[in-house]
């Protein structure tokens, strides 16, 4: 896997200041619950911002936040030095050509009944692109995310996981988008795919000059994709900075315990990635072997 690229002379793209959400309480007088407090952060174009933190401690809620999703109570949130924190209709219209959305889940989010060639031409029909230009446009993005062109008659069952999320990766990158959300989106590969898929990213933002928002709850992940690291703690950004200096030298408490265990909420997972690393330790260590160097 290569690491991050530095990231260019910086410019913003998305600003966060003091934002607030609260979301809406069940039942008659129920009181709201705050998901978010005075959360303050910035993303560079080109830029990955790697948001962690353990279960419950607010990041999809951000994410959604910035996608128009969340409930904005307090603060504001800016893009391209527009104020989009409660951007009507109109607005978030031609907001979705900037900013688009990859989900933890590639078996869920597709439509299973549709050809990928559909699912990946379905936001330039929304956006009034010719069937011709799209043709080619899916064809271009398929290349792009390292998939056949063949591709475009098939199904989502007919993929792998790794590559379902090519084609997710695919769909969000049809508009040519400034920004993709990115919530979780290789926790649920293996961790050879998970590394591929990484990479891919990474080829895309050097590609095309995307900024990433990276919500995951592995330090390793966000270490690897991140030029800058948010550390979230119940519902509020407990140490932030430059990726290797968060993911290796930590200030906050949180973050150093982050740090010794990376959470994996589902034990199941826990024991299969372990598994995995210790058979990919086991493959370099026999690689190293047969070629000669001490592992
Ligand atoms: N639509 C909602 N209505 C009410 N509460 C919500 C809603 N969505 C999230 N929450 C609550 O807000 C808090 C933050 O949730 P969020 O999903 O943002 O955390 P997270 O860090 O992304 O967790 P995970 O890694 O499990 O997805 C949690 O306590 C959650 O129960």
């Amino acid at each position: 896997m290569r690491a991050a690229e530095s990231a260019p002379a910086r410019q913003e793209l998305l600003r966060v200041d003091n934002l607030v959400v609260e979301y809406a309480g069940k039942g008659f007088r129920a009181r709201k619950f705050r998901a978010l407090t005075d959360i303050n952060i910035s993303i560079g174009q080109g830029e990955t911002l790697g948001l962690v933190g353990e279960s419950g401690s607010g990041k999809t809620t951000l994410g959604r936040a910035v996608l128009g999703l969340a409930p904005v109570s307090g603060g504001k949130i800016t893009f391209e030095g527009q104020d989009i924190s409660h951007a009507g209709r109109k607005q978030r219209r031609v907001l979705s050509r900037d900013m688009q959305v990859v989900f933890q889940d590639p078996y869920t989010s597709l439509n299973p009944a549709l050809e990928i060639g559909d699912i990946l031409a379905e936001p330039l029909g929304v956006q009034g692109m010719e069937q011709a230009a799209a043709k080619k446009r899916v064809k271009e993005l398929l290349d792009q995310v390292g998939l056949p062109s063949d591709a475009i008659h098939r199904l989502p069952r007919e993929f792998s996981g790794g590559q379902r999320q090519r084609v997710a990766i695919a769909r969000a990158l049809a508009l040519s988008p400034k920004l993709i959300v990115c919530d979780e989106p290789v926790s649920a590969l293996d961790l050879s795919t998970q590394a591929r898929v990484l990479d891919l990213f990474l080829q895309i933002q050097k590609d095309t000059g995307v900024s990433y928002l990276f919500v995951s709850h592995d330090l390793d992940v966000v270490r690897h994709i991140s030029h800058r690291v948010a550390v979230m703690y119940r519902g509020e950004i407990v140490e932030q900075g430059p990726a290797d200096v968060v993911t290796r030298d930590p200030e906050h408490p949180y973050t150093q315990r982050l740090l010794l265990a990376s959470p994996v909420p589902d034990p199941d997972r826990q024991e299969k990635r372990r598994a995995d690393r210790h058979r990919l330790l086991e493959e370099q260590r026999i690689q190293a072997e047969q070629a000669g160097v001490p592992a």
